[in-house]
């Protein structure tokens, strides 16, 4: 079985038949002809509607019984000369120890006579089919399944005719005509290791030709099925096949009067059942009734047209498979209404195109039979169905061929193992309509991913995300970078005013260094990942982190050498970062190094001193001949030597590398002199919010104009932290206004690296109310959900307003909410990172920072409260008349709010949340920057389209220069620009 091929293409009839005749070398076209010849006769029935039923199929018995023997034949043929490897791997595999028993009948052809003395008794059938059962190979067996072949020549569905019905008789019949198979040859080639009688069902059935009859709907037929029809497949809960259809689930029933046209072509061949009736799931019932891990892997009705049909009334489908291979008699695509299709294994599982009567001339003859004749009928299909039962026990699954469901109802195997859907011994399968089966398996293999890992579809749907929500670009890569960049060292006085800046000489990040295996010589890449399934998906997905720089400290180092080292950013044409590719300054920078062999200073035009922070200069350039602007950072080599920031200064540079958000600065290129490092970076316009807020009334912003503000941090600081960066050093004057008032976070050499560990929280397995679907905004205008791409409810400044009155809006809002089903809840922030750095501004620093108990992501959480207060009201919340003060008061002090201005309840109530001393206890620290969107403050923001937002108002035109002006430039070194040779007057 290891041969077996999981799946298998379905070849076009027509170019089976020759190819399959030429292959075998039999002489095919004889057997072809004769039943050419039959089927020709049968046109007899679509214009007798006076002819009896049973003569009509005498004639398609025996054009059968002609075919089956001349392809028994060639089955023969082809097993003793060896040719048939491949088909036989096709074929179902059986265990050897049970085969199907025959009910007593020594030649095919009695089948007529079974059919004329009907009347059978069931009990006696089945006493018969006792006596009969016979080891492998008996001749019982044989006139077993030569009797199931010839029923199984004739299938009864639904009807498909054109003709009108007769409501009451209902019934309606389509010939189909499909193979037996040889299968005496292969039962003993399945090891009993794979024999599973839950798995296993009527080989004989699926090889066999199947005569399946319809009636109305009778609901005694019920109860007569519950013994016999297998239950269908169901992955995570098994839930029988007549409990569904009791349910109205599942249509399993013998052929409903009531069929429809529609009805017979959402019916679906069930190969393995040993009755014809075959456990049919609806689509609405699988969407609506099904929990996901419920898959049940029948075959899915073809979508509203069952729904037609009465939910309960039984109904004939047509099970047709014969070694594991599928006929679709009535697929229209591929069979016109006059044909059928026809596989055989001896034919390589190809389907051969035969000719039958027309269908619904058929139908219209067979519905005019008597009622009598019907029953007569159903009862050898019972009879039938018994043997198949006995027969089957044993027997195994089909090989599953490509393009199908592989569900068989009858075998209760869950494709939700590797196994079941991998495996062909074990692919139960489902026939269904070619046009259909495409997305029925697109539906079971999504039910199945769901019902086996949720993290994967919390990844996939992360992945799909809009890039605002910050999962879109989860890194699933970090760098095994070298450690010494990690470490803070112990650093100069802070040149901001409120600035403590590597002031620790004994940085530990015991957690987040230490614990993320950071090799400190190497720069590998380090995939994360939940699960190893996802391996490969995280790395697609994380392709924005960049590759290694080789940005050794090497490159910091004071070397003598004058020669000029440039070197773009391994994004310079902005691959890796897929929201900024179409950023022009990346065309730029790559035609100036193109020109001139590599970037430096040079190259560009310093225009003004934009600010100056404690590792470097920040300038306003301009790219020589491109009149691109940027903003230049240049750092004297021999002072980050000389103050130990050379760190600092790298691990700004490997995080500017990383990044790739709408409110984090781009990093278009760095260059290295012997002289310099410099970073060109994405030039911000507007000034910091520390700048603005001054220029507020009252030095404080609106509680919406703060609220915008912090919820673009957030989203930056998630981000972030899914890349492993506890950011640290917020404050207003590290917030950056773009042009177009959306804000970017600056400044990371403060930044702690650290590795994320995703967890998942919340399995979405653990809900058991299946999420109905609903198109329209998102139920939750406070949607937590940062995957969460639905326009909400919310006041959002980028949508239009909706005229529905509040109150229908709040109904409907709770109407939706109560469909929501809750996604998975995952963490993918570095809430368990540890360092005992001593490093941010004193106002700004956390209780834990200043005790050096060790800190996490939580300090980003608690600075993230201390700025939202300063932009409300102004000030810090513990503020001293000095800086040891201030330290003390953050440890001891309570939180207080002044009274003026006055800020909302919701607003003081999140940063109560977020100041709280023990970082355990804050908001955030353990579900990150989720559990924070989730504050009342935030309602009826739209996360995802924030970037969409408008942002508030800038209180005037604004003159990045003169603004550049204003700022604190203190101790920043001066410039001189001699034509290619700059020279820095540092401090
Ligand atoms: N991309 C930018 N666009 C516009 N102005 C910038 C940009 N980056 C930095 N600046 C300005 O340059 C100043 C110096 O920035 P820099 O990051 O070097 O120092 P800092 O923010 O004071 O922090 P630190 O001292 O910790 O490095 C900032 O205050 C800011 O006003």
């Amino acid at each position: 079985m290891g041969s077996l091929p999981g799946t298998c293409e379905i070849v076009e009839a027509t170019d089976e038949c020759d190819s399959v005749q030429h292959f075998k070398g039999i002489n095919l076209p004889s057997s072809r002809s004769r039943m050419d010849e039959k089927v020709g006769k049968l046109p007899m029935l679509k214009t007798g509607r006076n002819c009896a039923l049973e003569e009509d199929l005498n004639h398609i018995f025996e054009a059968i019984d002609r075919r089956t023997a001349a392809r028994s034949l060639a089955l023969s043929h082809q097993s003793v000369i060896g040719m048939s490897t491949k088909n036989a791997s096709k074929r179902p595999v059986r265990v050897g120890a049970s085969q199907p028993s025959g009910i007593g009948i020594s030649e095919s052809v009695s089948l007529k006579q079974a059919l004329r003395g009907l009347r059978i008794s069931h009990a006696s059938e089945m006493a018969a089919m006792k006596r009969s059962s016979k080891p492998i190979g008996s001749p019982v067996d044989t006139e077993a399944g030569a009797l199931q072949r010839l029923y199984r020549s004739v299938v009864v569905e639904a009807n498909e005719s054109d003709f009108p019905l007769d409501e009451r008789k209902g019934s309606v019949l389509e010939i189909t005509l499909v193979p037996e198979k040889s299968e005496a040859k292969y039962c003993h080639k399945r090891p009993d290791s794979i024999q599973d009688p839950m798995t296993s069902s009527t080989s004989s059935a699926r090889s066999s030709p199947r005569f399946a009859a319809a009636t109305k709907t009778k609901d005694n037929k019920l109860s007569e099925l519950e013994e016999i029809v297998p239950s269908p497949k169901i992955i995570g809960s098994k839930i029988s096949a007549l409990e569904l259809v009791r349910k109205g689930q599942l249509h399993s029933s013998v052929h409903s009067s009531s069929g429809s046209k529609t009805a017979s072509k959402g019916s679906k061949s069930a190969s393995s059942s040993p009755r014809a009736l075959i456990p049919v799931v609806t689509a609405k019932a699988k969407t609506t009734k099904m929990r996901p891990q419920d898959d049940i892997v029948a075959e899915p009705t073809s979508t509203n047209k069952t729904s037609k049909s009465p939910s309960n009334s039984p109904r004939l489908v047509k099970p047709i498979v014969t070694n594991g291979l599928t006929a679709k008699p009535t697929t229209p695509k591929t069979c016109s209404q006059d044909e059928v299709f026809h596989e055989s294994a001896a034919f390589g599982g190809k389907k051969q195109l035969l000719k039958v009567p027309q269908k619904g001339k058929l139908k219209h003859a067979l519905a005019s039979a008597n009622s009598n004749t019907i029953k007569k009928v159903l009862e050898i299909e019972e009879v039938i169905h018994a043997v198949e039962d006995a027969g089957s026990k044993t027997s195994t699954p089909k090989v599953a061929r490509k393009g199908e469901l592989y569900s068989d109802p009858s075998l209760c195997v869950s494709i939700g193992t590797s196994k079941a859907s991998k495996s062909a011994g074990n692919s139960p399968r489902v026939i269904k309509p070619v046009s259909k089966h495409t997305t029925s398996v697109k539906k079971t293999v999504k039910q199945e991913a769901a019902s086996v890992t949720s993290s994967s579809t919390t990844y996939n749907q992360a992945g799909n995300d809009d890039i605002l929500s910050g999962t879109n670009d989860l890194v699933c890569r970090t760098r095994k970078c070298n450690q010494k960049s990690m470490r803070k060292e112990s650093g100069s006085p802070a040149s901001s005013s409120r600035s403590l800046s590597g002031k620790v000489s004994s940085s530990n990040h015991n957690s987040g260094a230490s614990k993320s295996g950071f090799d400190s010589n190497s720069c590998n890449e380090r995939v994360i990942s939940v699960k190893a399934s996802e391996k490969s998906r995280f790395r697609e997905k994380g392709d924005i982190s960049q590759s290694s720089k080789s940005s050794s400290i090497g490159e910091y180092s004071s070397s003598t050498s004058i020669s000029e080292e440039s070197s773009l950013s391994a994004s310079s044409s902005g691959g890796s970062r897929p929201h900024m590719s179409k950023d022009l300054r990346w065309d730029a920078i790559r035609h100036v190094k193109m020109r001139y062999g590599s970037l430096g200073l040079r190259n560009f035009k310093l225009l003004k001193r934009l600010g100056c922070g404690d590792i470097g200069t920040v300038y306003l350039a301009e790219l020589s001949g491109a009149n691109c602007l940027f903003a230049l950072k240049v750092m004297d080599n021999e002072f980050l030597a000389s103050r130990r920031k050379m760190p600092r200064a790298q691990t700004e540079r490997e995080i500017l590398q990383m990044l790739d958000h709408p409110f984090l600065p781009t990093l278009y290129a760095h260059f290295t002199t012997d002289k310099f490092s410099c970073l060109v970076m994405e030039y911000c316009p507007g000034g910091d919010l520390h700048v603005l807020r001054q220029k507020q009334a009252n030095r404080s912003f609106s509680e919406q104009a703060a609220r915008f503000y912090v919820a673009e941090v957030l989203l930056a600081l998630e981000y972030l932290h899914m890349l492993g960066v506890v950011y640290r050093d917020l404050k207003p004057e590290n917030i950056l206004v773009r042009e177009d008032g959306h804000i970017m976070l600056s400044d990371f050499d403060l930044s702690l690296r650290c590795v994320v560990s995703p967890t998942l929280l919340k399995s979405s397995l653990s809900i058991v109310e299946p999420a109905k679907k609903f198109s329209g905004p998102c139920a939750e205008s406070s949607c937590i959900d940062p995957f969460c791409i639905q326009p909400s409810w919310g006041q959002v400044s980028c949508f239009s307003p909706r005229l529905i009155s509040a109150t229908k809006a709040r109904k409907l809002k709770a109407d939706l909410a109560s469909q929501v089903r809750p996604l998975p809840q995952l963490v993918a922030e570095p809430t368990s990172a540890r360092s005992n750095s001593f490093v941010g501004t004193h106002e700004y620093l956390a209780p834990e920072i200043i005790k050096g108990d060790g800190h996490g992501s939580a300090v980003d959480w608690w600075t993230f409260g201390i700025f939202l207060y300063e932009l409300l009201f102004g000030k810090t919340p513990f503020k001293g008349p000095g800086n040891e003060d201030t330290l003390a008061n953050v440890v001891l002090q309570s939180l207080k709010f002044p009274e003026c201005p006055i800020v909302s309840f919701q607003a003081k109530d999140l940063i109560r949340g977020l100041l709280v001393k023990e970082p355990e206890n804050r908001l955030g620290s353990i579900k990150g920057a989720t559990e924070i969107k989730q504050h009342p403050f935030f309602e009826g923001l739209n996360w995802a389209l924030i970037r969409c937002a408008i942002p508030p108002e800038l209180p005037k035109p604004y003159d990045p220069v003169s603004m550049a002006c204003e700022k604190e430039v203190t101790k920043c070194p001066e410039f001189k620009n001699t034509g290619d040779h700059f020279e820095f007057e540092l401090f």
